[in-house]
């Protein structure tokens, strides 16, 4: 379980350039929201300046109402494969002025909702916990007006339909249940297009490309738990023409209309394709699993959705590299779809991407970098080459590092290619780092409706 968190006093943990780019966030989705109409901050939120508040915030809410200054908040469950996330947003919004984020609490609890497919009664636990979160951080007068939304990802998309919904009907009642604001489609799986494109918007918009006549659009990967995006604007009319059905998504904002190259594919998160890789089924424990991208002599455990599988290393352990590539490539191969065009555009890659650079230092922790697909083969190489002698913390080290230096190749992209790797380079490098980029990716996943797919 973790806490990223903010001082009680408007001021969210982002640096100080960050600060200003989360006003011209909420800028866009205040924009956002007038132009899609969509009930997150309806009137009555937009006039509660005068309510009573709970004593947690009291000062804080005193502050806010001399100054003539309301504040609102939402909420956002982001039901992810590996862990479910509450995102409490505080807004606040001087008279007539455009709302702005003032202040973000994140808790995320561990397994996914998915984990509880066959006992459903087990789910509502962690997710009483997190609304418990919300209701010590928003004032209690506003609780009534409070939207509160779960968006599922891969871990639902994996399940069969009966069981997703059980799920999903579960946390729907818990959600009625709770003082807070829900509709009717307060609990829903995202598709996989929506999931790209809001992340694709959102690191436009916070790399400054969007509503910016003549700069170029940048390119988002995002690999996680279950499935993997790809999105990209296209430039050239090969991409549109050529693509397959189901991977060219229009829609419009700010009156342009955009057509998107975005596809999710579903079993290629880093954790789905670890147990494909390792030859085990989704739900079933079986025997051991043996892989040769674990040192010969490992013996293990490996906990994936609940269940705990036995993993070991082949016994004629050499060539770890190549034998493990091998079997990486097997599973990857017909499954992904490469265009030319992404050779000639920028990208910026997260999460998974994200963590298991920072975790073999190919990039900074805190500041993010730039890094090639050849960085992420030659670390592959080292770490299965050299841990017959010198064990690693993490044992699938080898297995994730192959597995994201192929699937990027798969997509593509030549090894020279440069990535971001969760950092803003417009702006001061510490500023844009890959929490924010998610934080801002969950606002806007919480406000644009369903986007219209078409090929
Ligand atoms: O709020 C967040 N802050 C930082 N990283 C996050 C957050 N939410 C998800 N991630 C990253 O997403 C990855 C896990 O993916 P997830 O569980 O969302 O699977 P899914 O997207 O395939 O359903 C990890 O790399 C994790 O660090
Ligand atoms: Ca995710």
């Amino acid at each position: 379980m973790r806490k990223i968190l903010r001082n009680n006093h408007g001021n969210m943990k982002i640096s100080r350039i960050a600060y200003p780019l989360g006003l011209f966030v909420c800028l866009f989705i205040y924009v956002a929201y007038v132009k899609w109409r969509w009930a997150f901050a309806s009137q009555r939120i937009f006039s509660i300046t005068e309510t009573a508040v709970g004593p947690r915030n009291q000062q804080y809410h005193e502050k806010l109402v001399t100054a003539n200054r309301a504040v609102f908040y939402g909420i956002m469950f982001d039901a992810g494969s590996t862990g479910t996330r509450i995102h409490i947003f505080q807004f606040t919004q001087s008279a007539k002025e455009t709302p702005t984020l003032t202040h973000e609490t994140f808790k995320a609890l561990k397994p996914g909702l998915s984990a509880y497919a066959d006992d459903v009664d087990k789910s509502t636990q962690g997710i009483e916990e997190l609304l418990n979160v919300a209701k010590e951080e928003i004032p209690f007068d506003l609780w009534k007006v409070t939207p509160l939304v779960l968006k599922a990802t891969a871990g639902l998309r994996l399940l069969p339909g009966e069981k997703a919904q059980k799920l999903l009907q579960k946390v729907r009642e818990v959600f009625q249940a709770s003082p807070f604001l829900v509709g009717d489609d307060c609990v829903s799986i995202m598709n996989g297009t929506d999931e790209g494109v809001s992340a694709w918007i959102t690191v436009n918009f916070l790399t400054g490309n969007l509503n910016t006549p003549g700069k170029n659009s940048v390119g988002m990967l995002d690999l996680g738990g279950g499935s993997t995006q790809i999105t990209f604007l296209p430039k050239i009319e090969v991409t549109l023409q050529t693509s397959p059905a189901g991977y060219i998504t229009s829609f419009q904002m700010f009156n342009n209309t955009y057509k998107l190259y975005s596809y999710s594919y579903l079993g290629l998160g880093l954790m789905s394709a670890r147990l494909a890789i390792l030859g085990g089924v989704e739900g079933k424990p079986d025997n051991e699993l043996v892989s040769p991208c674990f040192p010969s002599s490992f013996n293990g455990e490996w906990e994936h959705a609940e269940i705990t599988y036995k993993i070991s290393g082949h016994k004629a352990g050499v060539h770890l590299y190549e034998l493990c590539s091998q079997r990486v490539s097997e599973i990857l191969q017909n499954k992904v779809h490469k265009t030319e065009e992404v050779k000639n555009l920028d990208f910026y890659a997260f999460s998974y991407y994200y963590d298991l650079a920072a975790n073999v230092g190919l990039i900074d922790k805190e500041k993010g970098g730039s890094l090639t697909v050849e960085d992420f083969e030659i670390a592959a190489k080292y770490v299965c080459r050299t841990m017959e002698v010198n064990p690693q913390k993490n044992p699938f080290i080898c297995m994730d590092l192959t597995y994201i230096s192929l699937l990027l190749q798969e997509f593509g992209f030549p090894k020279t290619k440069v990535f971001k790797v969760g950092i803003c380079y417009f702006c001061n490098p510490d500023n844009f780092k890959n929490s924010t980029m998610i934080l801002y990716s969950r606002i806007i996943t919480t406000i644009i409706p369903p986007l219209k797919s078409s090929t």
